[in-house]
């Protein structure tokens, strides 16, 4: 049986030049056909709050939700590294605070290590759970939690003193003890230099060709949803929205049509059953 990817793999995989594809998946469905395709780390990002709960942005997210679903991937991908996103403030209330929130999330999720938003700032925070044994993936560049801050979904990285910024967050969140860095709508060059500067694994989203791996929100990559926007980042490489559509838009015509259920969907009564009760059934058997 295949084994999850351990952390010193994906450090040999940096180093040997082997990309890393990660996806995220949100229930038992998406990650059994995750893991069947052969993704090499899932992600039960906080994106769920956008492509499964219909929220706008990922804030009101909360660490029940992410618990719930990381259970549900887990059971689909049992042979498959799982990580998964601390929402929203669960990792800015202090050290205490957020190991509890972390450990809630491996131990009652059955994540395999979590990953948080932010720079250099969150150093002692990943140093705790890493020193927990709580593997963290740290995550530069757009940081959507701060959305309301940044003002928008904004690529990062386009002068020297971002870059500056992003090449010393990562070098921080390094030395802390993550094993490994999500890099956001970062522009191309930079996303490259600081994959060059780090001996830890960067996955890009948006970030260019120059990372060690790349993840991608399931719902985008498939467009699964209504009105999936195709975002530049993301390339699409099925429509099952339309997919489904059309089957639902079907069934609710062959049902209007009297065309479904036809005989073979139903269970028929074997004739000396259904004599024995045609009183029954047929109220007499005779006029
Ligand atoms: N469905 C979905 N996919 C994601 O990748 C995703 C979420 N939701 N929710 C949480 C965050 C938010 N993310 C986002 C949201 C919007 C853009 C966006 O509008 N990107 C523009 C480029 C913006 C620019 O040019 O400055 C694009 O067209 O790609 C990117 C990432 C990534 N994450
Ligand atoms: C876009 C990825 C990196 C993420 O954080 C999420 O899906 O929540
Ligand atoms: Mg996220």
């Amino acid at each position: 049986m295949k084994q999850p990817v351990t952390l010193p793999r994906l450090m040999a995989m940096k180093r040997q030049g082997n990309p890393i594809a990660m996806m995220t998946a949100y229930d038992y469905p998406s990650a059994q056909l995750t893991e069947e395709a052969g993704v090499d780390v899932i992600l039960v990002g906080d994106s769920l709050g956008n492509v499964v709960l219909g929220y706008d942005t990922t804030v009101p997210v909360t660490l029940e939700d992410m618990i719930y679903h990381t259970k549900a991937v887990v059971r689909g991908a049992p042979h498959t590294m799982v990580v998964t996103d601390m929402p929203f403030a669960t990792y800015r209330l202090g050290k205490e605070a957020t190991l509890r929130n972390a450990a809630r999330i491996m131990r009652e999720g059955g994540a395999h290590a979590v990953k948080l938003e932010g720079g250099a700032e969150l150093a002692e925070e990943v140093a705790v759970l890493v020193s927990a044994g709580i593997p963290v993936l740290a995550h530069l560049g757009l940081t959507p939690q701060s959305v309301h801050q940044i003002g928008g979904y904004k690529v990062q990285g386009k002068d020297a003193a971002e870059a500056e910024k992003l090449l010393a967050d990562a070098k921080a969140l390094e030395q802390a003890g993550a094993f490994g860095v999500v890099l956001e709508l970062v522009t191309e060059p930079v996303a490259a230099a600081v994959t060059k500067s780090l001996q830890v694994p960067t996955i890009g989203i948006g970030a260019g060709r120059g990372c060690d791996g790349q993840v991608l929100v399931y719902h985008d990559m498939i467009r699964y949803g209504s009105g999936i926007r195709d975002k530049r980042m993301v390339k699409a490489y099925a429509d099952v929205g339309e997919t489904i559509r059309g089957a639902i838009a079907q069934y609710v015509d062959e049902v209007k049509n009297k065309q479904f259920p036809e005989a073979r969907h139903g269970f028929p009564l074997d004739e000396k059953a259904e004599e024995a009760m045609s009183t029954t059934l047929y109220g007499g058997g005779s006029q």
